[in-house]
């Protein structure tokens, strides 16, 4: 740890301080400007919902979030730690999941355990007693052999956000992370993000699912890169007098200009 993550950990543990801060955020590529200086704060423990139609911008804020990408214009600052300044602390405190960055469906479920453990950089006694105690937790004890590829799409899941979770990152991002699979399935899926955030881990999700809107602490609403609603679902749909947040969410995108 360099002295200046030394210094700065502490702070980032205070319980004042949002997990994630940002502040008039922005990214452009060349003339086009993808998010669009966003401001918010989201707190330990919180899940937090980040909605838009396709190409409003969600992903180039996440990955900016994520220390993947140098903002242009704001700030933000992920577990205490500046996004342009210490983009690699955030990436040790942070775990990340897409449909995208799976797991290795030509190793078992324990060999995908050990690998993504020695990733995220934990001793071989720690990676061991975490898959013991993940295996038990996800049911999948049985199946601790079993090649990943033939494992249904919902344990996959299941299993990627654990495997997420492995460093006991103080964020998880969530990117669409249901894709796919039935609404029960969902449903199981996101019992084990209430036990997440139950721990105190701050869960960061995008979803295309509005009901599962309805499952967030607050939710976010992103049209042209800019962030227009922002509260908890109840609230939303007070102040847009919609019924569902699917029509929130309708209301919103409706006068959308970058849709893809
Ligand atoms: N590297 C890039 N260069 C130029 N334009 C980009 C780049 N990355 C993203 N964009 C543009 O920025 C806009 C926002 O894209 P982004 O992927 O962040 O949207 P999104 O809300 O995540 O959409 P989706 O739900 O489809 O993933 C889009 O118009 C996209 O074409």
């Amino acid at each position: 740890m360099s002295q200046a993550e030394a210094t700065r950990a502490p702070v980032a543990g205070a319980a004042a301080l949002p997990v994630i801060w940002a502040e008039g955020l922005s990214k452009s590529f060349g003339a086009f400007t993808a998010v669009d200086g966003i401001s918010f704060q989201v707190e330990a423990g919180e899940i937090f919902g980040f909605l838009g139609a396709n190409g409003a911008g969600k992903t180039t804020a996440m990955r900016m979030l994520c220390g993947l990408l140098t903002p242009t214009g704001g700030a933000a600052t992920v577990a205490g730690f500046d996004v342009r300044r210490e983009p690699e602390a955030i990436k040790r405190r942070i775990g990340y999941m897409s449909q995208k960055f799976s797991l290795y469906e030509d190793l078992t479920v324990r060999e995908n355990i050990r690998f993504y453990g020695g990733v995220y950089g934990l001793r071989t006694a720690a990676i061991r007693a975490k898959t013991g105690e993940l295996l038990g937790r996800l049911g999948l004890a049985t199946e601790r052999d079993t090649l990943v590829g033939s494992l249904p799409l919902g344990w996959k899941q299941k299993l990627a956000f654990s495997v997420a979770l492995l460093h006991d990152p103080a964020v998880v991002f969530l990117d669409e992370p249901t894709g796919g699979v039935d609404p029960i399935t969902r449903r199981q899926f996101w019992d084990l993000i209430y036990e997440t955030a139950a721990r105190g881990v701050t869960v960061f999700i995008t979803t295309h699912y509005l009901d599962e809107a309805e499952y967030c602490d607050r939710v976010s609403i992103m049209v042209d890169g800019r962030l227009d609603a922002l509260g908890t679902p109840a609230g939303l749909k007070q102040q847009f007098g919609a019924a569902t947040m699917n029509d929130v969410f309708l209301h919103l995108a409706r006068g959308a200009k970058n849709r893809e």
